[in-house]
Protein backbone atom coordinates (compact mmCIF):
# COMPACT_ATOMS: atom_id res chain seq x y z
CA UNK A 1 0.00 0.00 0.00
CA UNK A 2 2.72 2.22 0.76
CA UNK A 3 6.17 3.23 -0.93
CA UNK A 4 9.07 1.98 1.14
CA UNK A 5 10.94 5.70 2.21
CA UNK A 6 14.29 6.11 4.30
CA UNK A 7 14.76 9.43 6.40
CA UNK A 8 18.09 11.55 6.60
CA UNK A 9 17.86 14.56 9.03
CA UNK A 10 20.78 16.79 9.20
CA UNK A 11 21.83 19.30 12.02
CA UNK A 12 18.24 19.57 12.99
CA UNK A 13 17.83 22.40 15.23
CA UNK A 14 14.60 23.43 17.06
CA UNK A 15 13.96 26.08 19.44
CA UNK A 16 10.51 26.21 21.99
CA UNK A 17 9.69 29.20 23.76
CA UNK A 18 13.23 30.63 22.65
CA UNK A 19 15.42 27.86 24.22
CA UNK A 20 17.06 25.15 21.87
CA UNK A 21 15.05 21.80 22.22
CA UNK A 22 16.85 20.48 19.71
CA UNK A 23 20.63 20.34 19.25
CA UNK A 24 22.81 19.78 15.84
CA UNK A 25 21.23 16.20 15.32
CA UNK A 26 22.22 13.79 12.71
CA UNK A 27 20.29 10.40 11.86
CA UNK A 28 19.79 8.48 8.65
CA UNK A 29 17.62 5.86 8.75
CA UNK A 30 17.41 3.30 5.78
CA UNK A 31 13.77 2.40 3.62
CA UNK A 32 12.35 -0.14 5.76
CA UNK A 33 14.39 -0.02 9.13
CA UNK A 34 12.54 0.43 12.40
CA UNK A 35 14.51 3.23 14.54
CA UNK A 36 13.77 3.40 17.88
CA UNK A 37 14.22 6.40 19.64
CA UNK A 38 14.85 6.67 23.73
CA UNK A 39 15.60 9.23 25.95
CA UNK A 40 14.57 10.61 29.45
CA UNK A 41 11.43 12.57 30.17
CA UNK A 42 12.33 16.06 28.56
CA UNK A 43 14.66 14.84 26.35
CA UNK A 44 13.25 15.84 23.17
CA UNK A 45 11.84 12.86 21.45
CA UNK A 46 8.62 13.85 20.96
CA UNK A 47 9.60 17.16 19.33
CA UNK A 48 11.44 15.67 17.15
CA UNK A 49 9.22 13.84 15.72
CA UNK A 50 6.62 16.85 15.51
CA UNK A 51 9.30 18.52 13.84
CA UNK A 52 9.63 15.71 10.96
CA UNK A 53 5.58 15.83 10.74
CA UNK A 54 5.95 19.70 10.45
CA UNK A 55 3.97 20.66 13.33
CA UNK A 56 6.96 21.98 15.02
CA UNK A 57 9.00 24.81 13.28
CA UNK A 58 12.88 23.63 12.64
CA UNK A 59 15.48 26.82 13.36
CA UNK A 60 18.09 24.79 11.10
CA UNK A 61 19.17 21.84 9.45
CA UNK A 62 17.21 19.72 7.01
CA UNK A 63 14.58 16.97 6.85
CA UNK A 64 14.16 14.47 4.11
CA UNK A 65 12.42 11.62 3.77
CA UNK A 66 12.59 8.88 0.58
CA UNK A 67 14.87 11.20 -0.91
CA UNK A 68 12.25 14.45 -0.93
CA UNK A 69 13.09 17.44 0.95
CA UNK A 70 10.16 18.01 3.71
CA UNK A 71 11.40 21.26 4.80
CA UNK A 72 8.48 23.93 4.21
CA UNK A 73 5.98 21.49 3.26
CA UNK A 74 2.96 21.55 5.04
CA UNK A 75 1.80 18.78 7.76
CA UNK A 76 -0.79 17.52 4.79
CA UNK A 77 2.03 17.46 2.32
CA UNK A 78 4.67 15.50 4.71
CA UNK A 79 2.89 12.19 3.17
CA UNK A 80 3.60 10.89 7.19
CA UNK A 81 1.70 9.63 9.57
CA UNK A 82 1.55 9.81 13.23
CA UNK A 83 0.41 7.45 15.93
CA UNK A 84 0.17 8.64 19.34
CA UNK A 85 -0.33 7.38 22.98
CA UNK A 86 -3.81 8.61 23.16
CA UNK A 87 -4.38 7.74 19.48
CA UNK A 88 -6.39 10.65 18.86
CA UNK A 89 -9.61 8.62 18.07
CA UNK A 90 -12.96 10.60 18.24
CA UNK A 91 -15.00 8.91 20.79
CA UNK A 92 -18.26 9.47 19.31
CA UNK A 93 -17.71 8.09 16.05
CA UNK A 94 -17.94 4.74 14.49
CA UNK A 95 -14.40 3.05 13.45
CA UNK A 96 -14.99 3.17 10.05
CA UNK A 97 -15.48 6.40 10.65
CA UNK A 98 -12.94 6.84 12.68
CA UNK A 99 -10.47 4.48 10.02
CA UNK A 100 -11.82 6.77 6.98
CA UNK A 101 -11.57 10.48 8.98
CA UNK A 102 -9.20 12.22 6.86
CA UNK A 103 -10.08 10.36 3.56
CA UNK A 104 -12.72 13.05 2.53
CA UNK A 105 -10.10 15.72 2.71
CA UNK A 106 -8.04 14.02 0.23
CA UNK A 107 -10.15 13.96 -2.42
CA UNK A 108 -11.72 10.53 -1.93
CA UNK A 109 -15.34 9.67 -1.92
CA UNK A 110 -17.33 8.51 1.36
CA UNK A 111 -18.44 4.98 -0.46
CA UNK A 112 -14.31 4.51 -1.31
CA UNK A 113 -13.69 5.74 2.47
CA UNK A 114 -15.94 3.02 3.73
CA UNK A 115 -14.50 0.56 1.54
CA UNK A 116 -10.89 1.00 2.56
CA UNK A 117 -11.52 1.40 6.03
CA UNK A 118 -13.03 -1.78 5.66
CA UNK A 119 -10.42 -3.80 4.01
CA UNK A 120 -7.63 -2.21 6.69
CA UNK A 121 -10.26 -3.30 9.60
CA UNK A 122 -10.24 -6.86 8.11
CA UNK A 123 -6.45 -6.52 7.78
CA UNK A 124 -6.61 -5.57 11.84
CA UNK A 125 -9.40 -8.26 12.76
CA UNK A 126 -11.22 -5.13 13.49
CA UNK A 127 -14.14 -5.78 10.56
CA UNK A 128 -16.25 -6.86 13.06
CA UNK A 129 -16.38 -3.67 15.50
CA UNK A 130 -16.36 -1.31 12.22
CA UNK A 131 -20.06 0.10 13.43
CA UNK A 132 -18.64 -0.05 16.99
CA UNK A 133 -18.27 3.81 18.81
CA UNK A 134 -14.40 4.14 19.29
CA UNK A 135 -15.26 5.28 23.17
CA UNK A 136 -16.78 1.60 23.99
CA UNK A 137 -12.97 -0.37 22.10
CA UNK A 138 -10.51 -1.65 24.34
CA UNK A 139 -7.29 -0.14 24.48
CA UNK A 140 -5.85 -2.68 22.34
CA UNK A 141 -8.89 -2.19 19.95
CA UNK A 142 -8.11 1.45 19.91
CA UNK A 143 -4.50 1.16 19.24
CA UNK A 144 -5.43 -1.08 16.06
CA UNK A 145 -7.77 1.41 14.86
CA UNK A 146 -4.81 3.96 15.31
CA UNK A 147 -2.96 1.85 13.12
CA UNK A 148 -5.21 1.41 10.98
CA UNK A 149 -5.52 5.23 9.90
CA UNK A 150 -1.45 4.94 9.78
CA UNK A 151 -2.37 2.88 6.64
CA UNK A 152 -4.78 4.45 5.61
CA UNK A 153 -3.08 7.26 5.62
CA UNK A 154 -0.75 5.48 2.83
CA UNK A 155 2.17 6.69 4.53
CA UNK A 156 5.78 6.76 3.72
CA UNK A 157 6.94 7.20 7.09
CA UNK A 158 5.34 6.09 10.08
CA UNK A 159 5.86 8.01 13.40
CA UNK A 160 4.69 6.39 16.72
CA UNK A 161 4.86 8.51 20.27
CA UNK A 162 4.67 6.36 23.01
CA UNK A 163 1.81 4.28 21.41
CA UNK A 164 1.85 1.64 23.79
CA UNK A 165 2.49 3.31 27.06
CA UNK A 166 -1.75 3.07 28.19
CA UNK A 167 -1.72 -0.47 27.74
CA UNK A 168 -1.53 -2.92 30.37
CA UNK A 169 1.73 -5.15 30.42
CA UNK A 170 0.74 -8.68 28.96
CA UNK A 171 -1.15 -6.29 25.99
CA UNK A 172 1.93 -4.21 25.23
CA UNK A 173 3.95 -7.26 24.95
CA UNK A 174 1.56 -8.33 21.97
CA UNK A 175 1.12 -5.31 20.36
CA UNK A 176 4.62 -4.93 20.30
CA UNK A 177 4.65 -7.87 17.73
CA UNK A 178 1.57 -6.85 16.08
CA UNK A 179 3.08 -3.16 15.49
CA UNK A 180 6.81 -5.08 14.43
CA UNK A 181 4.51 -7.27 11.90
CA UNK A 182 2.19 -4.28 10.29
CA UNK A 183 6.17 -2.35 10.17
CA UNK A 184 7.08 -4.68 8.17
CA UNK A 185 4.04 -5.70 5.63
CA UNK A 186 4.04 -1.94 5.10
CA UNK A 187 7.12 -1.73 4.46
CA UNK A 188 6.85 1.33 6.52
CA UNK A 189 10.33 3.37 7.86
CA UNK A 190 9.13 3.86 11.28
CA UNK A 191 10.39 5.91 14.04
CA UNK A 192 9.11 5.12 17.14
CA UNK A 193 9.53 6.94 20.84
CA UNK A 194 9.60 5.32 23.97
CA UNK A 195 11.16 5.62 27.57
CA UNK A 196 10.47 1.79 28.32
CA UNK A 197 13.58 0.15 28.31
CA UNK A 198 12.02 -3.82 26.66
CA UNK A 199 10.24 -1.39 23.66
CA UNK A 200 13.51 0.34 22.85
CA UNK A 201 15.75 -2.57 23.03
CA UNK A 202 13.55 -5.24 21.47
CA UNK A 203 12.01 -3.46 18.97
CA UNK A 204 14.81 -1.42 17.24
CA UNK A 205 16.62 -2.33 13.92
CA UNK A 206 18.83 0.91 15.56
CA UNK A 207 18.37 2.52 18.30
CA UNK A 208 19.24 6.41 19.12
CA UNK A 209 19.21 8.08 22.57
CA UNK A 210 18.23 11.59 22.97
CA UNK A 211 19.59 13.27 26.19
CA UNK A 212 18.63 16.77 26.39
CA UNK A 213 18.22 17.95 23.07
CA UNK A 214 20.83 16.02 21.60
CA UNK A 215 21.30 12.48 19.89
CA UNK A 216 24.15 10.53 22.08
CA UNK A 217 24.39 7.32 20.15
CA UNK A 218 22.54 5.89 17.04
CA UNK A 219 23.58 1.72 16.39
CA UNK A 220 22.13 -1.68 17.25
CA UNK A 221 20.31 -1.97 20.27
CA UNK A 222 23.03 -4.93 21.35
CA UNK A 223 26.20 -2.32 20.40
CA UNK A 224 24.54 0.05 22.67
CA UNK A 225 23.62 -2.15 25.55
CA UNK A 226 27.36 -3.49 25.89
CA UNK A 227 29.76 -0.80 24.14
CA UNK A 228 27.90 2.41 25.32
CA UNK A 229 30.24 5.46 24.02
CA UNK A 230 28.98 7.64 26.30
CA UNK A 231 28.49 7.58 30.40
CA UNK A 232 24.94 9.27 29.03
CA UNK A 233 23.57 6.24 27.24
CA UNK A 234 25.21 4.04 30.29
CA UNK A 235 23.20 5.60 32.81
CA UNK A 236 20.07 5.49 30.82
CA UNK A 237 20.13 1.98 29.08
CA UNK A 238 19.04 -0.87 30.95
CA UNK A 239 17.02 -1.41 34.15
CA UNK A 240 18.94 -1.37 36.42
CA UNK A 241 21.20 0.97 34.00
CA UNK A 242 25.53 0.53 33.79
CA UNK A 243 26.78 1.14 37.12
CA UNK A 244 29.53 3.30 36.83
CA UNK A 245 32.05 3.15 39.73
CA UNK A 246 34.83 5.79 40.27
CA UNK A 247 38.15 4.26 40.09
CA UNK A 248 40.06 7.11 41.50
CA UNK A 249 38.49 8.77 44.46
CA UNK A 250 38.10 7.93 48.26
CA UNK A 251 40.05 5.19 49.45
CA UNK A 252 37.68 2.58 49.76
CA UNK A 253 36.88 3.20 46.22
CA UNK A 254 40.50 2.81 45.23
CA UNK A 255 40.43 -0.68 46.77
CA UNK A 256 37.24 -1.77 45.16
CA UNK A 257 39.25 -0.49 41.16
CA UNK A 258 42.71 0.22 42.20
CA UNK A 259 45.08 -2.45 44.58
CA UNK A 260 41.66 -5.16 43.79
CA UNK A 261 42.00 -4.24 39.37
CA UNK A 262 45.83 -4.21 38.95
CA UNK A 263 45.20 -4.15 35.63
CA UNK A 264 42.89 -0.82 35.73
CA UNK A 265 44.08 1.57 33.65
CA UNK A 266 46.54 4.24 35.39
CA UNK A 267 44.61 7.76 34.77
CA UNK A 268 42.75 9.66 36.74
CA UNK A 269 39.18 10.36 36.75
CA UNK A 270 38.19 7.42 35.24
CA UNK A 271 34.53 5.54 35.79
CA UNK A 272 34.52 1.91 35.28
CA UNK A 273 31.04 0.81 34.00
CA UNK A 274 29.42 -2.57 34.75
CA UNK A 275 26.05 -4.40 34.60
CA UNK A 276 24.52 -6.01 37.29
CA UNK A 277 24.72 -9.18 35.28
CA UNK A 278 28.27 -9.23 34.88
CA UNK A 279 29.44 -8.64 38.70
CA UNK A 280 29.87 -11.80 40.69
CA UNK A 281 29.13 -12.93 44.29
CA UNK A 282 29.63 -15.58 46.56
CA UNK A 283 26.97 -17.98 47.14
CA UNK A 284 25.16 -17.63 44.12
CA UNK A 285 24.45 -20.25 41.32
CA UNK A 286 24.00 -17.34 38.16
CA UNK A 287 26.63 -15.01 39.29
CA UNK A 288 29.40 -17.25 41.05
CA UNK A 289 32.96 -15.70 41.68
CA UNK A 290 35.42 -17.00 38.73
CA UNK A 291 38.77 -17.73 39.36
CA UNK A 292 40.56 -14.99 37.69
CA UNK A 293 38.17 -12.10 39.66
CA UNK A 294 39.36 -9.04 41.27
CA UNK A 295 37.88 -9.65 44.34
CA UNK A 296 36.42 -7.03 47.38
CA UNK A 297 34.35 -7.87 50.45
CA UNK A 298 30.76 -6.34 50.43
CA UNK A 299 28.08 -6.51 52.94
CA UNK A 300 24.43 -7.34 52.27
CA UNK A 301 22.45 -4.28 51.62
CA UNK A 302 19.12 -5.37 50.30
CA UNK A 303 17.12 -8.18 48.54
CA UNK A 304 14.96 -7.32 45.93
CA UNK A 305 12.54 -10.16 45.14
CA UNK A 306 11.32 -9.57 41.18
CA UNK A 307 9.81 -13.31 40.88
CA UNK A 308 11.67 -14.58 38.17
CA UNK A 309 15.27 -12.73 39.22
CA UNK A 310 16.73 -11.22 42.48
CA UNK A 311 18.75 -7.96 43.31
CA UNK A 312 21.08 -7.92 45.70
CA UNK A 313 22.24 -4.37 46.62
CA UNK A 314 25.37 -4.89 48.73
CA UNK A 315 28.05 -2.02 49.97
CA UNK A 316 31.92 -2.77 48.61
CA UNK A 317 33.80 0.37 50.66
CA UNK A 318 31.87 3.27 49.75
CA UNK A 319 30.59 2.02 46.76
CA UNK A 320 27.01 0.55 46.27
CA UNK A 321 26.69 -2.36 43.88
CA UNK A 322 23.75 -4.19 42.72
CA UNK A 323 24.32 -7.67 41.46
CA UNK A 324 21.83 -10.43 39.76
CA UNK A 325 21.07 -13.61 41.43
CA UNK A 326 18.73 -16.09 41.41
CA UNK A 327 15.08 -15.97 42.80
CA UNK A 328 16.00 -18.69 45.42
CA UNK A 329 19.12 -17.33 46.31
CA UNK A 330 19.35 -16.84 50.36
CA UNK A 331 21.52 -13.73 51.25
CA UNK A 332 21.00 -12.40 55.22
CA UNK A 333 21.18 -8.87 55.58
CA UNK A 334 24.06 -7.41 56.82
CA UNK A 335 26.22 -10.77 56.41
CA UNK A 336 29.36 -10.58 54.66
CA UNK A 337 30.31 -11.82 50.59
CA UNK A 338 32.64 -11.92 48.41
CA UNK A 339 31.95 -9.89 44.81
CA UNK A 340 33.50 -10.29 42.05
CA UNK A 341 34.64 -8.94 38.40
CA UNK A 342 36.03 -9.88 35.64
CA UNK A 343 38.73 -6.81 34.51
CA UNK A 344 37.50 -7.84 30.81
CA UNK A 345 33.73 -7.03 32.01
CA UNK A 346 34.30 -3.42 32.55
CA UNK A 347 33.78 -0.89 30.05
CA UNK A 348 35.99 2.47 31.04
CA UNK A 349 35.29 5.86 30.94
CA UNK A 350 37.22 9.19 31.19
CA UNK A 351 34.74 10.92 33.96
CA UNK A 352 34.93 14.69 32.73
CA UNK A 353 34.53 14.28 29.12
CA UNK A 354 32.15 11.03 29.19
CA UNK A 355 33.34 9.53 26.28
CA UNK A 356 34.29 5.38 26.47
CA UNK A 357 37.93 5.26 26.34
N1 LIG B 1 5.51 24.20 23.07
C1 LIG B 1 6.59 24.22 23.83
N2 LIG B 1 7.12 25.39 24.28
C2 LIG B 1 8.22 25.42 25.05
N3 LIG B 1 8.89 24.33 25.43
C3 LIG B 1 8.42 23.13 25.05
C4 LIG B 1 7.25 23.01 24.22
N4 LIG B 1 7.03 21.70 24.00
C5 LIG B 1 8.01 21.03 24.64
N5 LIG B 1 8.84 21.89 25.27
C6 LIG B 1 10.05 21.54 26.05
O1 LIG B 1 10.93 20.86 25.21
C7 LIG B 1 11.62 19.83 25.90
C8 LIG B 1 11.43 18.52 25.16
O2 LIG B 1 10.07 18.11 25.26
P1 LIG B 1 9.56 16.77 24.59
O3 LIG B 1 8.11 16.65 24.84
O4 LIG B 1 10.03 16.72 23.19
O5 LIG B 1 10.36 15.68 25.44
P2 LIG B 1 10.19 14.10 25.49
O6 LIG B 1 11.56 13.54 25.44
O7 LIG B 1 9.22 13.65 24.46
O8 LIG B 1 9.60 13.91 26.95
P3 LIG B 1 8.58 12.79 27.55
O9 LIG B 1 9.33 11.49 27.53
O10 LIG B 1 8.34 13.29 28.93
O11 LIG B 1 7.37 12.79 26.68
C9 LIG B 1 11.06 19.82 27.30
O12 LIG B 1 11.95 20.54 28.12
C10 LIG B 1 9.74 20.56 27.17
O13 LIG B 1 9.43 21.22 28.35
Amino acid sequence: MSAAAGLSLRGLHVELGGRPVLRNIDLEAEAGEFVVLAGPSGSGKSTLLRAIAGLVPTAGGQIEAGGAVLDGLSPGKREVALVFQDHALLPHLSVADNLAFGLRARGISRRDGRQQAAEVAGRLGLEALLDRPAAQLSGGERQRVALGRAMLRNARLVLMDEPLSSLDAPLRARMRQEILELHRRQGWTTVYVTHDQAEALSMADRLGVLVDGQLQQFDAPRALYSRPALVSVAAFLGNPAMQLLPAESADDQTRLLGAVCPSAPRQEGLLAGVRAEQLHVSGSRWAPARADDWRVPAQVLRLEHLGDVQWLHLQAGAQTVVVRVEPEAAFELGATVELGLSPEAIRWFDAKTGQAL
